[in-house]
């Protein structure tokens, strides 16, 4: 696959979604944790035991720059998967985001480090670390199947997943589908007659 899409900007999620006719968004219920959150690359997958969160620590052994780690809990809220020491170290190794559909703990630090962080909400309850769980392993996250190494897009409107066969044809067409929407908003822009005859097509 060409990976020269992730050096040319963030694509926006909505664009992503039209460009996958509406496959791949996971649950609104997963949502940024400051709503300038953005962030797309490669998923690390990995998958917890409830409650559990020493796989994390697992798939940070192998976490880099491409990586967005995107963690299967099981469903389970009551356990933050990391805090901000955890995510801190993911920084540090330069991941560029995190997706669940669990939870956090340190909220105000998290959001203080700047890591795009996507999940469920935030509880005090630190996860365990006695159970192993899996790293790079096809998950199931937000309602949407995720295999490792699948094109991870997320940020204020949610989590979109392309999956990996998909990445080229798939960027393209958001593209395409990002050029159209532009050039239609300057055709329209404080126009009163294009804005009828637009209406007046439907
Ligand atoms: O260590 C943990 O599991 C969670 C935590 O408190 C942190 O990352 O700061």
């Amino acid at each position: 696959m060409n990976e020269d899409f992730f050096a040319e900007g963030l694509l926006p999620t909505t664009a992503v979604s039209d460009g996958l006719s509406g496959r791949g968004s996971m649950d609104a219920s997963i949502k940024p944790l400051k709503s300038s959150d953005h962030v797309m690359g490669k998923a690390l997958t990995v998958k917890l035991k409830k409650g559990q969160n020493a796989a994390f620590l697992k798939a940070l052994e192998i976490a880099g720059p491409e990586h967005v780690l995107v963690v299967d809990t099981e469903e389970d809220t009551t356990y933050a998967l990391a805090g901000d020491f955890v995510v801190g170290m993911a920084q540090t190794l330069g991941v560029r985001g995190i997706v669940t559909n669990g939870v956090i703990r340190d909220r105000l630090e998290i959001e203080e480090l700047g890591l795009p962080v996507f999940c469920q909400g935030s509880t005090p309850n630190a996860g365990a670390k006695q159970e192993a769980g899996h790293v790079n392993v096809p998950i199931s996250c937000g309602g949407v199947a995720v295999q490792p190494d699948d094109i991870v897009v997320a940020d204020a409107d949610g989590v979109v997943v392309i999956p990996q066969e998909e990445a080229e044809t798939t960027i393209a067409r958001a593209k395409e589908k990002l050029e159209k929407d532009e050039a239609r908003e300057q055709k329209i822009a404080g126009n009163i007659e294009e804005i009828k005859t637009y209406l007046a097509s439907f």
